[in-house]
């Protein structure tokens, strides 16, 4: 069965009538033709830290899988809620959660990985509906517990089901018309990139720029789902981005307040270094003031946890932020203390790549 993959993020659900102005989307693409849509959606803006902090507010020392519980029912309830708009327009809908959705994942709470997919569950659904609203970002382990697939994770969600729907291309929605060569938010002169490789994207995502997640550029490459990165309103105007085979771009990168670790030793840097990697984490070694230190950029609260529960003990040396400078062979790391002269840097360095860059959108 042909069917659309979309997926909108947490930024295109600031308000409650968001959910209304996507219905009215998904409602125009069945009236011009479209079959049968998935749409992928992630908790409004914010609710998945509320929840957190709620959380740690009921108790500290609540367990990964207590947390990741908790942390599902912002794309939950954000699923519920597109349904209901959806319905609303006289269309079939139905929402399905991390319960329903056909992917398992092993027991790793709070960044779980997907081990193995069924596209029954969404078939049956599609047969009756025409639109299915999967809640972003979990899943379930093979005793069935609910699984949290990480941070802005809802990005893989919507690559897995693109993938196991045996559908080629996915499209991913955020607040930004595409992938730019600097967070246009922050960078005056970022230029959209029209096409760029599925590597070239990884390192990107890799260290910080989020419009994209890591494992969901990487799923897409070894499942060979092509990625219009894209906003609503950009439609018919601005093509997006497009994540595939080949493109490259220069890029800068901002991440902030990424925590950072010195070691006693060499060896212990390594272990660490190897555990993260290990893992999946993108944790880079820096020499500074204090030696050589270790900065995590990506996954931060799974790499804190693994950190935590390892045999080496490293020293917690404080929040900074991390500037990166990317290009095909370069690629350059920056640590800045204050997050005001990340920004003033990342804006020099790509005042450097692209002397002549006019101004991007501004929020
Ligand atoms: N290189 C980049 N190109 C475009 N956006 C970027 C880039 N780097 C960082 N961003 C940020 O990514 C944001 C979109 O990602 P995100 O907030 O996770 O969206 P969503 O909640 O819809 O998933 C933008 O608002 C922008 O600030
Ligand atoms: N809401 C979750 C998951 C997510 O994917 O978010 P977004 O699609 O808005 O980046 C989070 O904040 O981590």
């Amino acid at each position: 069965m042909n069917a659309t993959i979309l997926k909108f993020g947490g930024s295109s659900f600031l308000h409650p009538k968001d959910y209304g102005r996507i219905a009215g989307h998904l409602a125009d693409r069945l009236a011009a033709g479209e079959h049968k849509i998935v749409a992928v959606v992630s908790a409004m803006s914010g609710t998945t830290c509320n929840l957190k902090a709620v959380m740690l507010d009921v108790n500290k020392q609540a367990s990964p899988s207590n947390l990741d519980g908790a942390l599902a029912t912002g794309e939950m309830l954000s699923a519920s809620l597109l349904e209901a708009a959806i319905s609303r327009l006289g269309i079939p809908a139905i929402s399905l959660n991390g319960y329903s959705l056909g992917i398992r994942t092993n027991s790793d709470f709070g960044r779980a990985s997907i081990k193995s997919v069924d596209p029954t569950p969404i078939l049956a659904a599609l047969q009756e509906h025409h639109v299915v609203v999967a809640a972003g970002a979990q899943a379930i382990d093979q005793s069935g517990r609910l699984t949290f697939l990480g941070r802005n994770s809802s990005d893989l969600s919507a690559i897995a089901i693109a993938s196991m729907l045996g559908e080629h291309t996915c499209e991913i929605y955020s607040d930004v018309p595409g992938v730019y060569t600097a967070d246009p938010y922050l960078v005056a002169g970022a230029q959209l990139i029209p096409e760029i490789s599925y590597r070239a994207m990884l390192q990107m995502s890799r260290h910080g720029a989020k419009v994209l997640h890591h494992r969901a550029v990487h799923y897409a490459e070894t499942h060979n789902v092509t990625i219009v990165c894209k906003s609503l309103t950009s439609d018919g105007v601005i093509t997006g981005t497009i994540v595939t085979g080949h493109g490259n771009a220069r890029s800068v990168t901002v991440a902030r307040e990424i925590p950072v670790f010195s070691c006693a030793t060499l060896e212990e840097c390594d272990n660490l270094c190897a555990l993260l990697a290990r893992h999946d984490i993108n944790a880079i070694r820096v020499e500074d003031g204090h030696g050589v230190v270790i900065c995590i950029v990506s996954d931060i609260d799974f790499a804190l946890r693994l950190v935590a529960l390892s045999d080496t003990v490293p020293v917690f040396i404080g929040s900074k932020n991390v500037v990166t400078e990317l290009d095909s062979s370069v690629l350059r790391v920056h640590v800045v203390g204050d997050y005001d002269r990340a920004i003033a840097l990342a804006r020099q360095i790509h005042e450097r790549m692209y002397p002549a860059a006019v101004g991007a959108p501004s929020r």
